[in-house]
């Protein structure tokens, strides 16, 4: 007793000593190693503590995950990583090949296939028949999460996407090498007019380099493929005569994207004249709708207006009001899907030029424009929540102050001819809003508890063990003795 007394074992351990009567005179009480001892002694005593203070932890490491802002960047190596080296592989070839089985004669490589534009119009063609191969850098210009659902969609379709930069010559030699392209659709690109202004050399190397890249190899492919390209509304700059004709001059672009464009337009039709390829531009004009871009007006005024944050409505000079011509997505990809379907062949092979290639630039609008304080009426409407609204003079960041769209010519040679109007159109992106991102936000909640309920009991079991492992030592202890 003296021995043990001497211990000053803490009163709250009583229960795990032997009692003092039943082992008088025989029990001879080791002290454990004072290490394992304190371990054990915590251990026990703080389990419920530690199992809370352990979800509570990660409860908060979720909050901040979710609540930290998305990361934007353009440097293609970091999004990347090691694509040509990914691009391989016996299965890799197999998925190629299949993607591009065509039933119609058209096997077409759709570049930017995991973004708006590219993801709607890669499955309208793999839906009528045609072979379609998807290519996609899958940058952090935006949500890229909303790029893999886009790519899950492309998947269930059949389409499979190629991960990689239209900057990689090597990569495009193979694909083309693989795969014999009746046409290319061109939709990647680094897109947003006031990007630019943050990140100029993004705008260079997909809208400029990119393209050039992609034209030499469409040039050396034999056959050479028929290349159908997105251009942009903002080609037409500062011009103030409407409704916008492909006539018009093109030569006061406002932001450097709009430069990049008008410059791809030049490119372009110098590959025509030299190589003989067969292209034709397309300048989308704000194109909305579901699966859209984040960082356009529209998309973020209804996260916005949602979350009960102040939208900010540009105006231009003595409060005249900017317009856009909105023209929704499916009207664009019909008008994609037309201009691929008259597009003749390219004449060159082998890099040489046979003969004169034909060159296209038209206008896929929807000749209405509206008003961004419409816009956001409509938004207000739809999404039944009145909008915090802060009108101020647009700044000089690149936008212009209307685009109104002639669209004859589309008409007159592509058919095109645009179906939706903003409300329904609207209408249907809000549906989709509100579906996608509830359906992610209800996912995650589900996520978070089970992992929450994972942790909380692997920790138990770990306590539970230890504690037998101390229950174990002790026995085996009184045995020896
Ligand atoms: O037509 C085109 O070629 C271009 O259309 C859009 O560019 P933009 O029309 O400027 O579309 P948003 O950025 O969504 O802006 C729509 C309107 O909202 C206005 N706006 C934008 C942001 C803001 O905070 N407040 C505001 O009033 C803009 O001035 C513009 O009039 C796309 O973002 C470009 O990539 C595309 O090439």
């Amino acid at each position: 007793m003296t021995q043990l007394k001497s211990l000053s074992i803490p009163s709250h351990m009583d229960h795990i000593l032997p009692s003092s009567n039943s082992t008088t005179g025989k029990f001879k009480f080791e002290k454990p190693p004072p290490l394992f001892a304190a371990h054990r002694l915590r251990f026990y005593y703080s389990l419920p503590k530690l199992t809370l203070w352990s979800s509570l932890f990660l409860l908060l490491i979720l909050v901040c995950f979710v609540l930290s802002p998305p990361f934007y960047s353009n440097n293609p190596r970091r999004s990347l990583g090691n694509a040509t080296a990914s691009c391989s592989g016996a299965a890799w070839d197999r998925r190629v090949h299949s993607s591009a089985v065509s039933f119609t004669g058209r096997t077409v490589l759709v570049t930017g296939a995991a973004g708006f534009v590219g993801s709607h119009a890669a499955v309208a063609l793999k839906r009528r028949g045609d072979g379609v191969l998807g290519l996609d850098n899958f940058n952090r210009y935006y949500d890229i999460e909303l790029k893999r659902s886009r790519e899950n969609l492309l998947t269930r379709a059949g389409v499979f996407t190629v991960h990689g930069d239209i900057n990689d010559a090597v990569l495009l030699s193979k694909l083309f090498d693989m795969v014999h392209f009746t046409h290319v659709l061109h939709l990647a690109a680094q897109a947003g007019v006031r990007y630019a202004m943050k990140n100029p050399n993004s705008y260079i190397h997909s809208n400029i380099a990119g393209l050039v890249a992609l034209l030499e190899a469409c040039k050396s492919a034999d056959p050479q493929p028929a290349v159908i390209w997105a251009s942009s509304s903002s080609v037409y700059g500062l011009n103030s005569k409407v409704p916008f004709s492909e006539r018009d001059r093109t030569d006061s672009p406002a932001s450097l994207y709009a430069a990049t464009k008008k410059a791809g337009e030049e490119i372009a039709h110098s590959y025509n004249h030299i190589h003989g390829l067969s292209i034709t531009g397309l300048r989308f004009f704000t194109v909305y709708g579901p699966w859209g871009r984040p960082d356009m007006a529209y998309f973020f005024f209804a996260r916005d207006i949602l979350k009960g944050k102040a939208i900010t409505i540009y105006e231009g000079p003595d409060h005249r009001t900017v317009a856009r011509d909105f023209t929704y997505i499916d009207d664009v990809v019909k008008g994609c899907l037309s201009a691929l379907d008259t597009a003749k062949k390219s004449t060159g092979s082998g890099g040489k030029k046979r003969g004169e290639a034909q060159f296209r630039i038209y206008n896929l609008g929807n000749k209405l424009p509206v008003s961004v304080g419409e816009i956001v009426n409509i938004l207000e409407r739809l999404l039944k929540v009145k909008a915090k609204r802060k009108v101020v003079q647009m700044p000089r960041n690149g936008d212009v102050l209307f685009t109104h769209a002639n669209i004859t010519l589309a008409h007159k040679e592509l058919g095109y001819k645009p179906t939706v109007d903003i409300e329904s159109g609207l209408e249907k992106f809000v549906k989709w809003f509100l579906s996608y991102y509830g359906v992610k936000k209800r996912r995650f909640w589900i996520l978070t508890l089970v992992a929450n309920a994972i942790v909380s009991c692997s920790l138990q079991l770990a306590a539970c063990s230890l504690q037998l492992a101390a229950c174990s030592l002790q026995l085996a202890g009184r045995v020896a003795r």
